[in-house]
């Protein structure tokens, strides 16, 4: 049974196909209420209340994944998540029209003052004047973030009769010309801007980006939106600035803490505010739930994901394509690591053939996984791979070449250890199997499965003979056997493949054979 936690109010009809799975057992309760049962879940599910922490993940050690049903992951510790090899998921862009929408209505909300004017006739007050707002018709609307959301709320200001002024570094000048809109840097939108509305993730560097500095770089009279995430407008700084009226009003649907409790804001009759609203709406609601049940049900039937955060972006043709690979890959990984069995600086990987034109990212983090999978206690994946091997200090790198040595596609790795390298190649033959082909400087042939033995000895004759009467004095069944070797007389090795693992009396006993140089367990 897969266990799925639902932490946050999420669509239940969005999230219907996996509860229609007998397979899948789903929980709706908040992390806090569930504290006894934390440790059973395989899949956490969130939207943004839930704050996903390194301790929170502590006290669940089989979780495989976090799907959070929206877009904005900084509720969710991701660097912690990928370091035990647990996919995040998000649900990029089955909201953005509803937060497009929503910044949009705060800022006509904000520039015609209609929050304070529905106060006022509430208050059975008829006090027109005091409620002249302007025209978003001819303003200069300034997009810091143009993304998703940024590039939908240019479409309606451009309807509007605004015009668009966008600041986004990672915005290139094709994309801009095609939507309709002017790149400029951010002092420039700053300075330029009537109404400026922020619409990027909150990181490092957009945490306080409209701070002290940067709104006395604004127009007087400016309006400011935030729509994206509290902190993005440092909100201690805005007071002064509301203070003296520089800024005319702000709108806020998010804040730096959620809930924001008596908020020093809220003294200001110019800043309006709604409580996180961006996304709520039926259909942005639906729209998220839906998009990462199919893709919790994906990662169940173990399909590729394709809106995770901390994985390569990969499609179902994609995947198809690559699944052969990928799990050859693994094999080579982990063989190399038994093989090579001492501290290693550097791993290369060399693509050749067909699967050299493949997203070959997805086959070295797998064979990345493999390698280390024998090395460290904790899981490791796809998803941490990298990560893992950083902190031990391995690097790794890709390259790609025509040398096949006669096959369709072959994949060869080296390992870079301490006074010593190692090679080996693998290829896969579509509806025969993954082969071993090269080992360690000979060229073989064997099937990277099961319980394997690596025998490097002197190519003499009775070698094999030797071999199976030890092996057959301690019970051990040969299922394959393969021979190599270097030239006639010289290095050679047999590869076989055992019904069962062998113990150490066995490597002893094989050691001891006269022209027996090394012995070697290598589980596949
Ligand atoms: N209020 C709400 O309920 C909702 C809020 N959001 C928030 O809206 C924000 C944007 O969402 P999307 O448009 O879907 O994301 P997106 O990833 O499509 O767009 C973000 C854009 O910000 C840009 N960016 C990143 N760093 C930047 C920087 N330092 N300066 C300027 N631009 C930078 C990126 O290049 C990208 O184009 C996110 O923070 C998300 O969490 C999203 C949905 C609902
Ligand atoms: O998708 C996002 O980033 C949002 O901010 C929406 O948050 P919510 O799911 O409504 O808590």
């Amino acid at each position: 049974m897969f266990r799925v936690l639902v932490s946050d109010a999420i669509s239940e009809e969005g999230l219907a196909p996996l509860c229609a799975s007998a397979q899948i057992d789903i929980v709706q309760k908040k992390t806090t209420e569930a504290e006894e049962e934390l440790h059973t879940f395989d899949a956490l599910l969130v939207r943004s209340a839930t704050k996903v922490t390194e301790e929170l993940l502590e006290k669940m050690p089989n979780l495989k994944i976090i799907g959070r049903a929206g877009v904005g992951v900084d509720n969710i510790d991701v660097d912690a998540a990928t370091k035990r090899g647990i996919v995040v998921i998000n649900a990029p862009n089955g909201n953005t029209i509803s937060a497009a929408e929503h910044t949009f209505a705060m800022m006509a909300a904000l520039v015609r003052r209609i929050p304070q004017a529905h106060i006022s006739v509430k208050s059975r007050e008829w006090n027109r004047s005091a409620f002249v707002g302007n025209e978003l018709f001819g303003k200069k609307l300034g997009i810091i973030g143009f993304g998703r959301i940024g590039s939908e709320v240019a479409k309606r200001a451009r309807a509007f009769g605004m015009s668009v002024h966008v600041y986004d570094p990672f915005l290139t000048k094709e994309r801009a010309e095609k939507l309709g809109v002017s790149i400029h840097s951010l002092d420039e939108v700053l300075a330029a801007a009537d109404i400026i509305t922020v619409h990027t993730p909150l990181t490092k560097e957009t945490r306080g980006l409209l701070g002290t500095e940067n709104l006395a770089k604004t127009k007087k009279g400016v309006y400011l939106i935030n729509c994206a995430r509290g902190g993005i407008i440092d909100e201690q700084a805005l007071i002064p600035f509301l203070e003296s009226g520089h800024v005319a009003g702000v709108a806020l649907d998010v804040f730096e803490q959620e809930p924001p409790g008596d908020h020093p804001l809220f003294a200001f009759d110019n800043v309006i505010v709604t409580p996180h609203l961006g996304a709520s709406t039926v259909e942005a609601q639906l729209n998220v739930a839906t998009q990462v049940a199919e893709e919790l049900l994906h990662f169940f039937e173990g399909r590729p994901v394709t809106s995770s955060i901390n994985l390569p972006a990969l499609s179902k043709d994609v995947y198809e394509k690559i699944q052969a690979f990928y799990h050859l890959g693994r094999k080579l990984g982990l063989i190399a690591s038994q093989f090579m069995n001492i501290p290693v600086q550097e791993l290369s990987v060399t693509y050749a053939g067909t699967v050299a034109d493949l997203e070959t990212t997805y086959i070295t983090r797998s064979l990345l996984a493999g390698f280390l999978r024998p090395r460290v206690a904790s899981t490791v994946n796809e998803v941490n791979a990298a990560m893992v091997a950083k902190e031990r200090g391995i690097t790794y790198g890709e390259k790609f070449s025509d040398e096949t040595h006669g096959y369709a596609n072959c994949i060869s790795l080296t390992v870079h250890g301490e006074n010593k390298t190692f090679t080996i190649k693998g290829t896969h033959v579509p509806n025969y199997g993954d082969r071993i082909v090269h080992f360690d400087g000979v060229a073989i042939d064997f099937a990277p499965e099961g319980h394997l033995l690596y025998i490097q000895h002197q190519d003499r004759p009775g070698m094999i003979g030797k071999v199976g009467n030890v092996l057959g004095a301690h019970d051990v069944n040969i299922a394959t056997m393969q021979v190599g070797r270097q030239e006639a007389g010289g290095k050679a090795m047999m590869i076989l493949s055992l019904d069962k693992p062998v113990d150490d009396e066995v490597l002893q006993a094989l050691a001891q054979i006269d022209d027996i140089e090394t012995v070697k367990r290598l589980e596949a």
